[in-house]
Formats: structure tokens, C-alpha cells, sequence
């Protein structure tokens, strides 16, 4: 079997070996049930349950359904053990070495793929006679989403019409009818473009949609990678051997060869359907609010034998939308100021902001060589960010000095509350594109695609001048290394 990041069955073995899976053997009912037990699992970063037995299922096992593919786990020493197995990390493994490892492949050259014959996920062909998506178990997983989401976590792979790009990643669709799925193909998202390229041809644009991909991939799927990157040599230059592909059998674009369900089709440039409301996440189902979206259709169904469908029970924390969406994002806009010569270290999406914030750990010592006003520097780093493609999802950019570690929502609060004055501090972004999901934007008051954005300057005015000239009140930084010392050496000795 190949290693847990090159191919999701041998993923999922290794959160077994890791004890961080429960294999649920009892028929479960995937309208509801499935996604209230992830959804618990989710909410005390439990164990990923997979479940073996689902009402709906067909002879050859079609599908199965595995929850919290990429959630937290409680052991602190362990808690992005899962992040960790996807990109064949150690499970110890912290956030910043993660997506340290999501950016590595910017400097290194791309490995393509590489076209085999066959696969695992060609063991079994449906075609549409075969196949109705309403008695498959398609999962409905909130009691008030608009239909049942059978895409929370699988690839969608486009490619332009000229062929030169192929776009792999997420993006949610629902069960429209037996053998149509209807999902948000919008803009800036690269589907949304390339889906814009097909239309202007007046040609619906083929797809093929994943399931169970290597890890490797469904994580760079879930990142905002640069215009006109093929994802797929950017993950083998990343894992630093080239993806197996096979094409398939329906349209001619290409898919990873130990899938474990693959459908193919085409998504329609003229028909739309109504898809929504879905419990999205920033953990909110609005009823009734539901849109047209365009029409998917499924012309051919592959898949292994005993397949496995992953899926992201989405909402409020802990899931793979906050896991993922925004910390990816913050890699890639960490990456964006740092070769653009600002002097940034760290760049996370705290957890607790519903990843809508993004923190950015400035040197402060290269800040004060700039020469730099606070205003200057912050309207620097809110042009390159909020006018772009991966600040389209973040609505707060917070500026924190080196004592800061943007990994840890404490240190990030800390300094948000007490560095920051509101209004006087904080520079507003009201003509950028705004991400409508957020509930202030979508369900507020002002427009819902416009504005609501600021960067937040969380560094004192010494910061850009002479330097800190304080000290924390706290163990840390109020007494001396060597009274710290005695203190935790005595600690027991005092009795606690
Ligand atoms: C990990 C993950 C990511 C997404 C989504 C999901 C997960 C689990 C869910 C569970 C399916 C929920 C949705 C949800 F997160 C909604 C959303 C919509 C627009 C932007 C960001 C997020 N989703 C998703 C969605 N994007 C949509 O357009 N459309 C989508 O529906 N993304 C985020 C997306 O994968 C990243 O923004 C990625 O960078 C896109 O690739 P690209 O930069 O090559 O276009
Ligand atoms: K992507």
C-alpha cells in the first residue's frame, strides 16, 4: 500500500493505527444520523468515525462514508495529527510546520504527473441506468440545508479550453436529481473562472469530481495557489514524486488512479437549479436561503471496490473549513507580503476568528529600517492582500509585533485588545471584494459582496520607531531566567 499522503485508503489505515478512528459497524442512516454523530465528533475533536454500514448502500459496497477527514484531535501533543497524515508528516507535527510544508513547493521546480493505464478506482463502472444519487447514501447533514451534500470533500478537476490549465479543488454540491448534482461555481474561485472561459465558448465545461483523493492533493485543492497553477505538479513537487493519473473515461481529463469514487460529467454553462441553504462555515444555516446555481451532470460513475466517501459535516468549529480554508489561505497571503519584501515571519487564520482573520507576525526590527509610518505600512499590506484573490475569504488582517505567536488565539487577543485602538488603528478596505458567506456581509446590513474589511495595526508606535519598551506582567518576562528557573525547580518542593 502506498504511503497515508499518496493515497486515501492507506489514510485512513493509518488513523486506525494511529487510534484516531472508530469503525461503526451499525446500519446508519446517512439522512442526518451520519452527519449528527460527525458533527459531535467535530465539536469534541473526537476520533474520525467511519462508517461501514449505510442504509442505501449498493452491492459493491457503493460508498461508505468517512467523517472528520481532516479535524483536530484532543490530545494537545496530537492536535493536527490528521493535517499531519495528509502531507506524510510527523503527527506531532505543529501548524506552522503544516503550512510551512503547503508553501515548500513555490521554490522548488514542478514534478508532472504521471499518466498509468488503470487504477484501483476503475474497478467498477456505472453509467447513468445504473445509478439513481437519491438511493445511494447521499448524506443530508443539516435539517434544514436545501438538499443532500454528497460533495463536502471530494476534488473537482476543470481544465481551461485551451487545455494549459487544470484546477483542482473543493467546492460543495447537493443531490439535484438521480444523475444531477447543482453547486456554487463562483467568482474569484478558479472553477468559477474557469466555468467563465467554457461559457464564452458556448460549451458546457467538462468535469470530473473525486472522491477519496490522495491527501496531498485534497489539501492543496483547498488552497487559493496563484492563477494558472496545475495543483497536480505543485503536489508532486511537494511530495516530491509525480501524482498517478488516469484518464477518464468519459471526457479527457485525468484522474488520481487510487480515487475511491470518481463521477465525471459536465457542468452546464446555461442551466441553473436551486441549491441551498447548507450549514456553511461560519456555522450558520439560513432557511430559505437558497440560489441558481449551475447544473451538473453525472455521465459516468467509477469506484473501488468497498468505497469510501469523505465527508466534511461543515458549521461551527472544529472542521475541515476552518482546518483548512483559512489557515491555507494564510499561508499563501504569508507567502504573497514575504516576496513581495515586507517584513513578515508568521501568517495564521485563528480558529476562534471562524477563520475570518487573518495574524501576521511582523519583524519588527527590519519594520524599523523601512522608515515606515503605521498608516504607510498597514495600506501596503491591505493593497496587496484585499485587492487579491486569497484575501477575498478574510475580512481582518491583524499587524502583531515578534513576542506575538500568531499560532496561539491567546497571545493574538492579548494583543488585538490591548495594541489596537479601534477606529484610530484600524485602516478600512470599503471598496474591496467582500466574501458574502460571512453573516454581517450575506444577512447584514450593507452590500454583501462589497467592503467590511480592515487592517487592524496591532503594533504600539515604539514598534515602528525604537522598539518595545515594556515588559509583559508574567512569569515569562517579569523575572529572570534564573529566579524562573528556581521557582519551576522548586515547584514541587513549595508543595503544588
Ligand atoms: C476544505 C473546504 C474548502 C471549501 C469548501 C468546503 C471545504 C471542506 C466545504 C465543506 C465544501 C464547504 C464550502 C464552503 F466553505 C463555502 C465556500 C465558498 C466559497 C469560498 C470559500 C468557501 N467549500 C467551498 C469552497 N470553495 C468554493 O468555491 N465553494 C465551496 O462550496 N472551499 C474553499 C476552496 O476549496 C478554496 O478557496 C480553494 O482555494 C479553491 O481553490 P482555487 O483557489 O484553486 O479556486
Ligand atoms: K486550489
Amino acid at each position: 500500500m502506498a504511503l497515508p499522503h499518496m493515497e486515501f485508503r492507506a489514510f485512513v489505515q493509518a488513523l486506525k493505527d494511529d487510534g484516531d478512528l472508530v469503525e461503526i459497524n451499525e446500519e446508519c442512516d446517512p439522512n442526518l444520523e451520519v452527519s449528527a454523530i460527525i458533527r459531535k465528533v467535530v465539536e469534541s475533536d473526537e476520533r474520525a468515525p467511519l462508517f461501514n454500514n449505510l442504509k442505501g448502500q449498493n452491492g459493491n459496497g457503493l460508498w461508505r462514508i468517512l467523517g472528520a477527514p481532516n479535524s483536530l484531535r484532543s490530545d494537545k501533543s496530537h492536535r493536527y495529527g490528521r493535517l499531519a497524515r495528509h502531507l506524510n508528516l510527523p503527527p506531532t507535527s505543529t501548524m506552522k510546520q503544516i503550512l510551512d510544508k503547503m508553501v515548500s513547493a513555490k521554490t522548488t521546480a514542478p514534478i508532472p504527473p504521471k499518466i498509468v493505464e488503470t487504477g484501483p478506482c476503475k474497478e467498477f463502472r456505472l453509467t447513468p441506468d445504473q445509478f439513481d444519487l437519491n438511493q445511494l447514501p447521499s448524506p443530508t447533514l443539516h435539517q434544514a440545508d436545501g438538499g443532500k451534500y454528497i460533495q463536502t470533500y471530494g476534488m473537482f478537476i476543470v481544465r481551461s479550453p485551451d487545455g494549459k490549465w487544470t484546477n483542482w479543488s473543493i467546492a460543495r454540491a447537493m443531490v439535484h436529481d438521480k444523475n444531477h448534482l447543482v453547486g456554487p461555481v463562483v467568482m474569484p474561485q478558479h472553477i468559477g473562472v474557469i466555468h467563465n472561459l467554457w461559457k464564452e465558448k458556448g460549451q458546457d465545461m467538462p468535469y470530473a469530481l473525486a472522491f477519496g483523493v490522495p491527501p496531498a492533493a485534497i489539501m492543496a485543492a483547498s488552497m487559493p495557489l496563484p492563477d494558472g497553477l496545475t495543483e497536480a505538479e505543485y503536489i508532486g513537487s511537494m511530495v516530491n514524486s509525480p501524482l498517478e493519473l488516469v484518464k477518464c473515461e468519459t471526457n479527457d481529463l485525468f484522474v488520481p488512479s487510487t480515487s475511491e469514487i470518481v463521477f465525471e460529467g459536465t457542468c452546464s454553462v446555461t442551466e441553473k437549479a436551486s441549491e441551498g441553504p447548507f450549514g456553511e462555515m461560519h456555522g450558520y444555516v439560513f432557511k430559505g436561503n437558497s440560489h441558481l446555481m449551475p447544473v451538473y451532470t453525472v455521465n459516468m460513475i467509477t469506484h473501488r471496490k468497498d468505497p469510501i466517501m469523505p465527508v466534511s459535516a461543515c458549521g461551527r468549529l472544529t472542521d475541515e473549513t476552518h482546518t483548512m480554508i483559512g489557515p491555507l489561505a494564510a499561508a499563501e497571503i504569508g507567502y504573497i507580503l514575504k516576496s513581495n519584501g515586507l517584513p513578515i515571519k508568521e501568517s495564521f487564520s485563528p480558529f476562534e476568528s471562524q477563520v475570518t482573520w487573518v495574524a501576521l507576525q511582523v519583524d519588527t526590527e527590519k519594520l524599523r529600517a523601512m522608515k515606515t509610518t503605521a498608516e504607510a505600512f498597514c495600506r501596503q499590506v491591505g493593497d496587496l492582500i484585499f485587492r487579491g484573490k486569497p484575501g477575498f475569504l478574510i475580512h481582518r488582517l491583524l499587524l502583531v509585533g515578534d513576542d506575538i505567536n500568531v499560532y496561539d488565539f491567546k497571545e493574538v487577543i492579548w494583543a488585538f485588545t490591548t495594541r489596537c485602538r479601534p477606529v484610530m488603528d484600524e485602516y478600512s478596505y470599503e471598496d474591496a471584494p467582500g466574501f458574502p458567506l460571512i453573516p454581517y456581509m450575506g444577512h447584514g446590513n450593507g452590500p454583501a459582496t462589497k467592503g467590511g474589511k480592515l487592517v487592524c495595526d496591532c503594533l504600539l508606535p515604539v514598534e515602528y520607531t525604537t522598539g518595545k519598551d515594556w515588559e509583559a506582567a508574567d512569569f515569562k518576562e517579569s523575572f529572570s531566567p534564573e529566579l524562573q528557573q528556581k521557582v519551576l525547580g522548586r515547584w514541587q518542593a513549595y508543595g503544588f
